[in-house]
């Protein structure tokens, strides 16, 4: 039974034979017929790691089911396609961040009408998520005015909330105000190793000792939904300060097509958070991270983009203290259009580390 919010349908009657799960994830894809095409760069090659062309994030990772009106679980995509309960869990053994973002946006998206848009989000995340259950999305709708709306989503496991997401939704609006900063000048994702590549080359070298051989296997072997292509990566031997800044292109691994905005958002929520905090800990060579964790994220929407196409992510830190660190971003199209700005606090623990060689 489709879900309805004052008398009106929000989601589509599911057709006969499509569970009440796929028949919301088809609110956030325009349609469904939608055929797997060849890379985005048209080479006809087939994606990477030779996976289904369709990126698991839209099929799977954020495919929530709809348990109740405004009460949705990421349970289904744990029972059609992994082992775990969730698609991929980083090394601390917390939920991934921008997995539980993306998750609570598109909770909060199928709460709005087809014609307004994700413009902004603002989380905490005010615990760990636990990667051994699924998580349940509580959608409050909070406010419909004529322009805007907004929502607010606990994400719960174990019966505690593990985020708190406020975003708002906004219509289509023309102004005559409008600026952008200029796109950083950097090398097109055509000119630069993907992260993978990279590590291949770095795992050739016949100096690397092998505490860092394993850590590296262990990075390549870890199935990210995102493609990252890093400009001017350190070479990872060097132990110097760098910059508190860091540019990357990225992007849904697979293929998402035109689709719908708030999908595309919510992909964006996902990536936005991978390699984000890192950037504060970048000056920081001398210390090893005992613990580290996203304390906040936030987003705004600018204008349309495909987030299955190369976006450029410019992270900066401008300020870290008090086991405390700040870091800002710009997704920026390949046109030069600002698509996406995020910020994030995140907390470190830190201890002196080692001053061993990684050769
Ligand atoms: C590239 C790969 C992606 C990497 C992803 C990185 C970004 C992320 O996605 S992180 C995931 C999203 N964020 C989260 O899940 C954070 C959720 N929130 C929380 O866990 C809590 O609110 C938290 C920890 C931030 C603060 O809670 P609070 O109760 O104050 O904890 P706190 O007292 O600081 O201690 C937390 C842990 O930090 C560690 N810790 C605390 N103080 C110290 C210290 N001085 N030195 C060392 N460790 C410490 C301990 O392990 C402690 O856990 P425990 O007490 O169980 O041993």
């Amino acid at each position: 039974m489709a879900a309805s919010s004052g008398g009106k349908k929000l989601l589509p009657e599911p057709s006969k034979g499509t569970s009440a799960a796929s028949a919301h994830s088809s609110i956030l894809r325009k349609s469904s017929s939608e055929k797997p095409v060849t890379e985005a760069t048209g080479s006809g090659s087939k994606s990477s790691r030779n996976e289904d062309l369709h990126s698991v994030l839209v099929t799977s990772v954020l495919n929530l089911e709809r348990l109740d009106l405004d009460l949705y679980s990421n349970e289904h995509s744990n029972r059609c396609t992994f082992t775990g309960t969730h698609h991929w869990v980083p090394r601390s053994r917390m939920l991934f961040g921008g997995q539980i973002v993306g998750q609570a946006l598109v909770a909060a998206a199928m709460s709005v009408s087809e014609n307004i848009y994700a413009h902004s989000l603002h989380c905490y995340f005010v615990r760990a998520g636990d990667p051994k259950v699924p998580v349940l999305y509580q959608v409050d709708r909070i406010r419909d005015g004529k322009s805007f709306s907004v929502r607010s989503v606990k994400a719960i496991q174990h019966g505690n909330p593990i985020l708190i997401c406020q975003s708002s939704f906004q219509r289509k609006m023309e102004s005559p105000i409008h600026h952008q900063f200029t796109m950083p000048v950097v090398p097109s994702p055509n000119e630069l190793l993907t992260q993978e590549e990279l590590i291949q080359k770095y795992l050739r070298d016949p100096a690397l000792t092998e505490k860092y051989k394993v850590g590296l296997t262990k990075l390549l072997a870890e199935e990210v939904p995102i493609e990252i292509k890093p400009i001017n990566p350190p070479e990872y031997y060097r132990r110097v300060a760098l910059e508190s800044k860091q540019h990357f292109w990225v992007r849904a691994r697979g293929y998402i097509g035109e689709g719908n905005m708030k999908l595309h958002c919510c992909v964006a929520a996902y990536i936005s958070d991978y390699s984000f905090l890192r950037t504060a800990l970048l000056p920081h060579f001398q210390y090893k991270v005992k613990f580290m964790a996203s304390l906040d994220h936030s987003m705004w929407f600018h204008a349309p983009f495909r987030s299955d196409e190369w976006m450029l992510y410019e992270c900066e830190s401008p300020w870290a203290g008090s086991c405390r660190g700040l870091v800002q971003g710009r997704l920026w199209k390949q046109d030069g259009v600002l698509a996406v700005s995020c910020a994030q606090e995140g907390v470190f623990y830190v201890k002196p580390s080692a001053a061993e060689s990684k050769l």
